[in-house]
């Protein structure tokens, strides 16, 4: 058993103050996300590095915080049951403890007696004393029914979206986009295998940055055990994500019904997909040489693949100016900017907000010269003024609810709202155009998401054109980024592209190639 499985055993009037547990740890994350609408995974490291949690502890930690909060929705359920309470009559202290409880409980198979009395003493801990019994018998409630027992009566009476989003923890609004975005491919039948990858622990991957990275940068980082989302502790960019290699026997959904075959996840480690990623990789990426050293980074293959799109859909000319529009914190603008390096372009980074733009300053520190990168401050609405120089490619990654990226954002599932959606649209459309006004004659437009969410990717795209059809043609996206990708990416056939997490293990991210006419 780890220490972190059991309590520590102290002699009466010891003083000496008390190791900072992993519990404890997890714990004041959670409360730090619901309270002070922090990040767990910028959080997390630096918590547990001041514990100086052990590598097993700190995985231990990981787990427990990423888990409850991706779980918090069922969690939720199963306490509200066994309390016979509303949760939202539990003082949110206690609600916290009795989460984390539950996924040792049901998540992580920790054992019954460990679980609950750990949990009980992290109660006493926080303070929340006076809670210790009621802790201990709904804790002990919930040890007494299997994960599958609690669905079937977590989800009694329930149908359609809201049996899915109680099953699988994600509000119903969430499971409602999800759902059309899979319809409009006529792939409505992978939701549940969707909505299972979405609550899988992602493994990280990175790129090798083109003309930076050597074959000993991409061996190194592929020897050794293989590293999860929460183990990246000094990585400035934590955009990694995996494969769905998990396997999710929990009594799943067929349909919307409540038919329950089970949902097996793929497991789907069929090497990278993008010709520039690795999978696998070795540990702390941040300790990795080529990581250390800026000729790798941490960046899901599916943001790769949305940059190499618009890098390699034709042939670069030298002397190509290239624009990226909301380049924080610049991950996708490493990428370009070796990319336009290694073919003579020169690349323009923008971000709005100061403190991302240092950190797409230093995510190009390493990767070109002041000949080739330039980072600008301001609102991308500002280019394409008349007179203004144009660019022959840009990318527009915009802002979004970031629905595609629920497993490494374990929090934005239950803080992004319904009503968020119309004014990142109506600020994605403001972008669009300015991005439509900047393209040279002939130039080339990457309109990137990390959402799914079709009002921020079809209806966009069917907006943009009905407004600017007559200057714009649209790409072939789905043959590029099959002709870029280093493996079958499972597109569907079109004009757009939606990646899913579930078949290719990466984020959901949505891309839409666009020429100007000349
Ligand atoms: C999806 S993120 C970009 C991620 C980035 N391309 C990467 O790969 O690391 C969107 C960025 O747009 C920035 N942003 C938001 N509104 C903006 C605006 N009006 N103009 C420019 N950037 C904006 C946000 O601060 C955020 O950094």
């Amino acid at each position: 058993m780890s220490p972190a499985q059991q309590a520590p055993r102290r002699a009466q009037g010891d003083r000496r103050p008390r190791p900072t547990s992993a519990r404890r740890v997890a714990f004041d994350v959670l409360r730090a996300v619901q309270v002070d609408d922090a990040y767990a995974n910028l959080l997390l490291p630096t918590r547990i590095r001041r514990a100086g949690l052990s590598a097993r502890d700190a995985a231990f930690a990981t787990e427990l915080t990423y888990g409850s909060i991706r779980m918090l929705g069922r969690y939720d359920a199963i306490v509200g049951v066994a309390s016979g309470r509303r949760v939202d009559d539990i003082e949110s202290d206690v609600l916290d403890v009795m989460r984390l409880g539950v996924h040792q409980l049901l998540g992580m198979r920790t054992p019954t007696h460990a679980a609950v009395s750990a949990t009980v003493e992290l109660a006493r801990e926080v303070g929340a004393r006076r809670a210790t019994g009621f802790v201990n018998a709904v804790l002990r409630k919930v040890a007494a029914k299997t994960d599958d027992e609690w669905d079937a009566l977590v989800t009694e009476g329930r149908s359609g979206d809201a049996l899915l989003a109680t099953r699988w923890s994600h509000p119903s609004w969430v499971v409602a986009a999800l759902r059309d975005a899979l319809a409009a491919e006529r792939s409505r039948d992978e939701l549940a295998a969707l909505l299972a990858a979405d609550n899988v622990a992602p493994r990280v991957q990175l790129v090798a940055l083109p003309g930076l990275a050597t074959d000993e940068d991409v061996r190194t980082a592929t020897t050794g055990p293989v590293a999860t989302d929460g183990d990246v502790t000094g990585a400035d960019d934590v955009t990694g994500t995996d494969d769905v290699t998990g396997t999710d026997d929990r009594a799943g959904v067929g349909d919307a019904t409540g038919a329950a075959p089970p949902v097996r996840i793929p497991v789907a480690d069929a090497g990278p997909v993008s010709p520039v990623g690795i999978r696998g990789t070795a540990g702390d990426p941040a300790r990795v040489p080529g990581v250390a050293a800026g000729r790798l980074r941490v960046q899901d293959e599916g943001s790769q693949l949305a940059a190499l799109a618009l890098t390699r859909s034709s042939a670069v000319r030298a002397g190509e100016r290239w624009l990226d529009m909301c380049a924080g914190p610049g991950g996708k603008a490493a990428l370009l900017a070796a990319e336009a390096a290694q073919g003579g372009a020169s690349l323009v980074a923008n971000e709005l907000v100061p403190a991302r733009a240092g950190l797409v300053r230093k995510a190009l520190a390493t990767v070109a010269g002041d000949d080739t990168v330039t980072v600008v401050e301001g609102d991308g609405r500002r280019f394409g003024k008349p007179g203004d120089e144009p660019f022959d490619r840009i990318l527009l990654d915009a802002p979004c609810t970031g629905l595609g990226a629920l497993r490494r954002r374990p929090e934005a599932r239950w803080r992004k709202q319904p009503e968020d959606v119309p004014e990142l649209a109506a600020l994605q459309a403001e972008l669009l155009d300015a991005a439509v006004r900047a393209l040279a004659p002939g130039g080339t437009l990457a309109y990137v998401t990390c959402s799914p969410h079709l009002a921020e990717t079809r209806g966009q795209v069917d907006a943009l054109l009905a407004r600017h059809g007559d200057v714009l043609e649209q790409l072939d996206t789905a043959g590029v980024v099959r002709s870029v990708a280093a493996r079958d990416p499972q597109v569907a056939d079109g004009p757009t592209v939606q990646l899913w997490p579930h078949r290719t293990g990466t984020d959901a991210m949505f891309v839409a190639l666009f020429r100007r006419r000349a």
